[in-house]
């Protein structure tokens, strides 16, 4: 049997001679395919490998019926369509690890050269100046670096900040402070308080929804006058021009950018034409060394897909046989929904996770709903994509153990989950339990009992049990155009503090929230997005 395998990318020589050298695989390398190319090359190709430049969009994975495999010679699946590519049953791979030195030290470089006026005082002397005074620079010894994001890449640097005398502080929700502190990193939280401690920031997470514009004209304002910003991981994490309003208007120092958006950026970019940015085409992963490492892994990867049916460092496949997989889907749906809802319940640096199983529940697999639960709990926050065989691992890995209790004691339901995260701030608990063949239920959320659907919009609110309020809350839902499909309130005792989950039809505007919030009865209101009713996760649907 013969494979073809694309190579889309320019990847290092040693990756393609190893897959050229494996008996039944046919290499074919074009790194100048247009999307509608791709596209066609796709339809006779069992494997590709890429690096960032190309873009598997859904469009171009979509009814790719022979394609099985992606591996992506790098980090960031952030070009690849990972939903898609799973609904199709295409296994998607990545090389974590084998560019985070280079990365690190790029983002050193670039502090240093930030802080030196390297690029400028190279091309004043090259255009035959001798500007010594005008290039006055800063030292790093004895500043404060501030990283957002403390994973691979932002942890190599910050050991290397360190190496130079810097005192490093961060924030990254999923490293616990005391792990944090073990390596000598003061955790920041909320990531409010980091911008105005800082000589210089540095943002090292994946890009998502919740990370895209992270750096903006309101964390800018707060920032001292001196920072120097830089970012080495993806553009759309900072503003761009309002990174460049704030450097010409001389509220902050200076910056240094790796990464664009779109890539390549403009001509016009404001960043790029910018005299106080330093700027450098995504060259983090670009040394000798990275790209061998990825180019290798990424062959090993791939040959070992073909050959031998393993997989590894997929992101979106649970080594799973299939019939466990069936019993179990309702209840890792339900775990998954569990954690979904905690990581929009709170921001704060997590201390620790629980997870309780009573009645039916404990007498399953409980190890894989914990990772299920786990999955849907960091799933917005980390690059990898997090599912069942990685969950825990990733969890353990920023310090945080899930603890799990069991009994098969039945109590008031036939099978309940309970979850219960604490973070520096306050306990949230929630629990969860399966109704009929289909459903997902919340049951409890606090110390509130209540019956709410686990799915779409929700909008939880702590309340002063008074009348009116329902009535109050209906109403200003009304006048937005916002539909509610169910309300449930739950208390303690009358008159006393209540809880409220709505589920509502469609996603309510911000000024909806905001007149919720004037009422004084009402104490706190959060909006939880999840996945609609019987919409599994997309390693749960193979
Ligand atoms: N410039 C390059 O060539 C290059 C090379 C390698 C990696 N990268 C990019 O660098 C970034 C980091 O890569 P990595 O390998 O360290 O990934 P990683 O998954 O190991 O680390 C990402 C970290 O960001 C944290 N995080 C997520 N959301 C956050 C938030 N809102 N606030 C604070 N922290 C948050 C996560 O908890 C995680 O610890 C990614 O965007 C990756 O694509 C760029
Ligand atoms: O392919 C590259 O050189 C960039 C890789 C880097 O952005 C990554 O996410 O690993």
């Amino acid at each position: 049997m013969s494979y073809r395998v694309l190579v889309t990318d320019k990847l290092a020589e040693e990756g393609l001679e190893l897959l050229r050298a494996e008996p039944g695989l046919e290499v074919v390398v074009n790194t100048k395919l247009d999307p509608k190319a791709l596209r066609e090359a796709l339809k006779e190709a069992d494997g590709i490998v890429i690096r960032s430049g190309t873009q598997l969009t859904a469009e171009v994975l979509q009814d790719q019926t022979r394609l099985k495999v992606i591996v992506r010679a790098g980090v960031g699946v952030d070009n690849i369509d990972v939903p898609a590519a799973t609904r199709q049953g295409i296994v998607v791979m990545n090389t974590p690890g084998g560019n985070t030195v280079s990365t690190a030290e790029h983002t050193m470089a670039l502090m240093l050269a930030l802080s030196r006026n390297v690029a400028q005082a190279n091309d004043s002397l090259k255009a035959g100046r001798w500007d010594r005074n005008k290039f006055t620079g800063t030292q790093l010894g004895g500043k404060t670096l501030g990283i957002v994001g403390l994973g691979r890449v932002g942890l190599a640097v910050a050991k290397r900040a360190q190496g130079f005398d810097m005192k490093v502080v961060g924030f990254d929700p999923f490293l616990s402070a005391e792990r944090a502190a073990e390596l000598g990193i003061e955790s920041i939280s909320p990531l409010d308080d980091l911008w105005g401690r800082c000589d210089y920031i540095t943002v090292h997470t994946p890009l998502s929804a919740e990370t895209r514009n992270l750096i903006g004209p309101n964390e800018l304002a707060k920032m001292k006058p001196n920072v120097r910003i830089i970012n080495c991981a993806r553009g759309g994490l900072i503003d761009e021009a309002a990174l460049a309003e704030a450097l010409t208007a001389g509220k902050i120092a200076g910056a240094a950018v790796d990464a664009f958006d779109p890539e390549p950026p403009p001509a016009d970019n404001p960043l790029v034409t910018h005299p106080q940015v330093l700027v450098t085409p995504h060259l983090g992963a670009s040394t000798e060394e990275a790209q061998v490492s990825v180019a290798v892994e990424a062959a090993r990867l791939l040959s070992d897909f073909f050959q031998s049916g393993q997989i590894r460092f997929a992101v979106n496949m649970p080594t799973l046989d299939r019939a466990e997989l069936d019993e179990m889907r309702l209840y890792l749906d339900l775990g998954r929904r569990l954690g979904m809802l905690h990581s929009q319940m709170d921001r704060g640096t997590v201390k620790s996770a629980t997870v309780r199983y009573r009645g039916e529940v404990a007498s399953k697999n409980t190890r894989l709903i914990t990772a299920s639960f786990a999955a849907g709990w960091m799933e917005s926050a980390l690059e990898d994509q997090v599912n069942l065989v990685n969950a825990e691992i990733l969890a353990k890995e920023r310090g945080i153990t899930i603890v799990e209790e069991k009994t098969t004691d039945p109590g008031d339901f036939g099978t309940l989950i309970q979850t219960e995260v604490v973070t520096e701030k306050k306990q949230y608990v929630a629990a969860g339990t399966l109704f009929g063949k289909e459903f997902v239920r919340l049951i409890r959320l606090g110390p509130y009992r209540l019956d709410a659907h686990l799915d779409g919009n929700l909008l939880v609110f702590t309340h002063k049990d008074v009348p009116g309020l329902i009535g109050f809350i209906g109403t200003t839902f009304g006048r937005h155009n916002v539909n509610i499909a169910q309300m449930n309130v739950g208390r303690e005792q009358p008159g006393g503090e209540a809880i409220g989950v709505v589920n509502l039809d469609s996603v309510p505007p911000a000024e909806a929230l905001e007149e919720l919030k004037k009422n004084p009865a009402i104490l706190s209101v959060s909006l939880i997005k999840l996945p609609e009713a019987g919409a599994i996760a997309p390693w749960l649907a193979q």
